[in-house]
């Protein structure tokens, strides 16, 4: 990724979330998964996502990707408002400005990898730009891959055409849910390293959710979730740091009410 591509890079916030709250069902049996969330993601840089299981990290990825709508509170997307969106647009906007890599890697099996990175731009009528598309293909390290099909591939490399599936629309921002679950620590590394090159040398806005400390020590940032709030923040975490907040977090979580 040596040559700077003309990647939309903002100065500023990339994503904004305000006063977000989402309730998921009502009376004695509802859950609050955010509860009056302020979180802003910096432009071109890398933010990681941690917290207990049940804090809320995927709730509220889904509601900054557009992916659900909160209960309350507002959404910005680069300069656009999500709850202002109608369905149609909301879709539109997932599709060509937010890039988005899953623990599955979520594939189309009958495609080929360079139609599989490509679909997005496909479903938008749109062709991809030669030289960007060989560029990311090289960044990944799969130009010798073009042609094989998902099954054909390991599981790094699957998770390695997802990313450039992720960078080829130039999107605002990816989110990357839980990217190195399903792989081992080599190829795990790897992607981590592909995001970070993304992040560093195209400007890229990526926000991540992990549960993996040596995972979210590749973010500029960490922001930590407990019971649907944010509690802590890391600024050039290490694994260490990131360790010892979600010790914290867990002995406040399992600590008696009152009783600190
Ligand atoms: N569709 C749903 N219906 C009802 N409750 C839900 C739903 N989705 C999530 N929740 C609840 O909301 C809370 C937050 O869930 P969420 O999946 O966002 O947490 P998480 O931090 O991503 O957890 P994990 O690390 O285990 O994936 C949890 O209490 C969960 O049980």
């Amino acid at each position: 990724m040596s040559i700077a591509p003309p990647v939309h890079v903002t100065a500023g916030v990339a994503v904004t979330a305000r006063s977000l709250r989402k309730q998921y069902g009502t009376g004695p049996a509802a859950v609050v998964a955010l509860d009056d969330l302020d979180v802003d993601f910096a432009a071109g840089r890398f933010t990681a996502i941690m917290g207990p299981s049940g804090s809320g990290k995927s709730t509220l990825m889904h509601c900054l990707a557009g992916l659900d709508r909160p209960t309350a509170g507002t959404v910005r997307v680069g300069d656009t408002e999500l709850g202002r969106l109608d369905d149609r647009r909301l879709t539109l906007l997932r599709r060509d400005r937010i890039g988005f890599v899953f623990q599955k890697f979520n594939l189309l099996p009958a495609l080929r990898a360079e139609e599989n990175i490509t679909l997005p731009l496909d479903i938008a009528g749109r062709r991809p730009d030669p030289a960007w598309l060989r560029q990311v293909v090289a960044a990944v390290g799969l130009t010798d891959r073009l042609r094989h099909r998902p099954a054909e591939l390991s599981g790094g490399q699957q998770q390695r055409v997802a990313v450039a599936r992720a960078l080829i629309t130039k999107p605002w921002v990816i989110f990357a849910d839980e990217p190195t679950g399903n792989l081992d620590s080599r190829a795990g590394a790897e992607v981590l390293r592909l995001l970070r090159e993304a992040v560093d040398t195209l400007g890229q806005t990526v926000v991540m959710v992990t549960h993996d400390p040596v995972a979210a020590a590749h973010a500029d940032r960490v922001v930590f979730l407990a019971d649907g709030r944010l509690v802590r923040e890391l600024a050039e975490p290490t694994a260490e740091r990131i360790l010892d907040v979600l010790g914290r977090l867990d002995t406040d979580a399992t600590a008696p009410a009152g009783g600190r």
